[in-house]
């Protein structure tokens, strides 16, 4: 549908329109989203009652989050339970809606909790949901701890034929160390090879849950999810601790950025996700940041259903979002506690003090810390994008807050920064949401883990009334390295440590055997192996951190033919012999491209990486010697030979726009490589040499 005249007169363009048989009530559209030409898809829009009706008493609320192992169907089951309750119209095209962002949508993955306020009628009574549907992948899996924090009660998502897999464990624990009440779905039962009675067994037997409580869905089908629905609301009990007569008490557990808004005038910097755990909040209101004691007034307040939805208030209970001309990025910190100006309030617990290096701090059951975290430098891909990609990395970093930030320089990079992530795949979707969302494209180097080092210095001191008499005094200084350049060059007075990950590998038998050789080439020491059920074992390995965050996941799929899964927690630190591998490209010191490896490995590693280079680097106008090198003995070598790239040498006649759109794109290829010295390293190099 086209619209071809707009009369433009406020920020939101209120419309009454009909198109065909349906009556669009009430459409509201920023004018700034429209032009002559904006294509429009009308949905019809809710009946305003159900705004009036948001003022629901505590014990016709419910909410909770859909937690599950990747790809066992979690937003494919909220796409139904908004169908059912009418929160979007039944439509074949409703995939994954709550997945918003660009990265989710392209790899049909979630990455970001993503809430939706629904409204249900049972029992003769009207019900509030808060729905929050969950990522599943291990890297995301902060994401998790962060939205349980504001339920009371979870939907455990099991594929009626993959079975319990490793992040089902990981996050039922999520759920049931934070005593939230769990309700166990079976999905997919519509598949052929579903095998619901086998996965019912393996559920009580792992998780002790009786069979009689288990629900079974399809979600792609909606079969059973009005039941699913009923479940909800009497198994999962209304907000507790919630006192609507208290002073007002909120907690902040997600923030954004809507950069949108903001040009467009609509609104003032950041929005904040909130649970309103106590009292009232109104728009106009005055409140205070508990922790940065930075006082706002409130100027907006909706709830999400999906799509946003303004109200005047919010009471303890709910949850919804408010802006508030927050304008710092470092002044929503996910876990605060909101308040009402200069009222004295008990905070909310879960609140951890951001280190001076982090931005961002973590709540509740914190399954993100320091030693988990993969690092990487990051860095514009022109010097002169330095503020914009500040400006990006402190937006994102308000949406994601699980990542860790410091600045950074290299030689040959510039001025960047060093970002804290919780696997590669966290930080493979952060550089492209810088890319996607912020137009601002990045350089990353080569990841590295965060080791401990101690250094210990004996000095002689002397003694304080003989001159000459000393005595032995040893010094000790514990530091952590999370950058390959920063290692210390002093190994003899050095003790290295590296984190240490406590693993569980969930895999179909057969596969055993393609398994125990990947996990021992990565150092892997087995605590335990056992059988999960007729078919299934379940292993436990501590890996050094390092060996399985870049491409241990891939090998294990590969090897078990996609049927093992994977979980890791963190066991701390273990005291181990590491040395620094240097990348020397003719003659010159890389250091974005080193990398801290175990002694015992470093031969056949430094070898890898030359050969890695050979593959990665492009041919250029010179010869490049490669060489890998432990302080300055050299360990391996290769050469890449020169070449003397023509792009027009296949060019003949005198098409001159041929001739100018050849030179064009090797021009554009150029730009997505980094000169470092006077050769040119496409982007992926970093990261690519690492991988097998
Ligand atoms: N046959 C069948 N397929 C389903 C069902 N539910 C989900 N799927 C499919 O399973 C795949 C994954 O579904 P998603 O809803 O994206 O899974 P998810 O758990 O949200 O995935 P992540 O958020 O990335 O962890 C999609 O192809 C769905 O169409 C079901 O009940 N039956």
């Amino acid at each position: 549908m086209f619209i071809r005249y707009l009369r433009l007169g406020n920020s939101l363009w209120n419309l009454k329109y009909s198109v065909t048989n349906k009556t669009v009530k009430h459409l509201c559209i920023p004018f700034c989203h429209l032009s002559s030409s904006t294509t429009v898809h009308f949905q019809e829009v809710r009946e305003k009652k159900f705004e009036e009706k948001l003022d629901y008493p505590l014990e016709l609320i419910r909410n909770f989050s859909i937690i599950a192992h990747i790809d066992h169907g979690k937003s494919t089951l909220a796409d139904r339970i908004l169908e059912l309750t009418g929160a979007i119209k039944k439509n074949e095209e409703n995939k994954q809606v709550l997945d918003k962002l660009q990265v989710e949508k392209e790899r049909g993955i979630t990455v970001k909790a993503q809430s939706a306020s629904i409204f249900y009628h049972h029992n003769n009574k009207d019900y509030l949901l808060n729905l929050i549907d969950t990522p599943g992948h291990v890297d995301f899996s902060y994401e998790v701890s962060r939205s349980v924090a504001a339920c009371q009660g979870v939907i455990l998502l099991v594929d009626a034929n993959q079975g319990v897999q490793a992040q089902t464990v990981a996050n039922f624990y999520i759920a049931f160390t934070s005593e939230l009440t769990i309700i166990p779905v079976l999905n997919k039962i519509d598949l052929k090879n579903a095998k619901p009675e086998e996965v019912t067994e393996e559920i009580m037997t792992i998780f002790d849950i009786d069979p009689d409580s288990i629900l079974k869905i399809s979600a792609k089908f909606g079969t059973g999810v009005d039941d699913l629905l009923k479940a909800i609301v009497d198994r999962i009990p209304p907000p507790t601790n919630c006192d609507r007569s208290a002073p007002f008490r909120a907690l902040l557990y997600d923030s954004w950025y809507d950069k949108y808004k903001v040009r467009m005038l609509i609104l003032v910097g950041v929005i904040c996700q909130i649970f309103v755990v106590d009292g009232t909040i109104s728009v106009g209101d005055q409140i205070q940041s508990h922790h940065t004691g930075k006082s706002y007034e409130v100027k907006n307040i909706a709830y999400l259903s999906p799509d946003e939805r303004p109200i005047q208030k919010l009471l303890a209970g709910q949850v919804g979002i408010l802006s508030a001309n927050i304008r710092e990025t470092s002044e929503a910190l996910i876990g605060d506690t909101f308040h009402l100006k200069g009222q004295k309030i008990e905070p909310l617990p879960g609140f951890k003090e951001p280190t001076p290096m982090a931005i961002i701090c973590l709540v509740h059951v914190v399954t993100c810390n320091n030693y988990l975290q993969v690092y990487a430098g990051i860095y514009p891909i022109e010097s002169n994008d330095q503020l914009a990609l500040k400006n990006a990395i402190e937006k994102l970093t308000l949406n994601d807050s699980s990542v860790k930030l410091s600045v950074e320089s290299s030689n040959a990079l510039g001025q960047g920064w060093r970002v804290g992530f919780l696997g590669l795949l966290h930080m493979d979707v952060f550089n492209t949401r810088l890319e996607q969302e912020h137009g601002t494209p990045v350089v990353v180097t080569t990841p590295s883990v965060s080791y401990k080092i101690i250094r210990r210095i004996v000095r002689n001191i002397p003694k304080q009334k003989s001159k000459k008499a000393t005595v032995v005094k040893e010094e000790v200084e514990e530091f952590i390295v999370n950058n390959p350049a920063r290692w210390p060059e002093d190994a003899a007075n050095i003790e290295t440590y590296e984190p240490m990950a406590k693993a569980t590998i969930i895999t179909p038998e057969a596969y055993v055997q393609n398994i125990l050789p990947i996990c021992e080439e990565r150092r892997g020491e087995q605590v335990d192996i056992k059988d999960l059920d007729s078919k299934r074992v379940i292993m436990v390995y501590k890996f050094p951190l390092n060996e399985i965050v870049v491409d241990f996941f891939d090998e294990l799929k590969s090897v078990s033919s996609g049927y093992a899964t994977f979980d890791y927690e963190d066991a701390g630190y273990e005291l181990t012999d590491l040395v620094k591998i240097g990348i020397k490209l003719n003659g010159n010191l890389v250091d974005e491209l080193s990398f801290i490896v175990h002694r015992s490995k470093a031969q056949v590693v430094g070898r890898k990486i030359c050969l890695k280079l050979v593959e990665t680097l492009p041919r250029q106008l010179f010869q490049i010697a490669i060489q890998a090198v432990i302080n300055s003995k050299v360990i391996a070598r290769e050469t890449i030979r020169a070449v003397k790239k023509d792009v027009l040498a296949k060019c003949y006649g005198g098409d001159v726009t041929r001739k100018m759109k050849l030179l064009q794109r090797q021009a554009e290829g150029k730009k997505r490589m980094k000169m470092i010295g006077n050769i040119e390293i496409p982007r992926n190099t970093f990261i690519e040499v690492l991988k097998k």
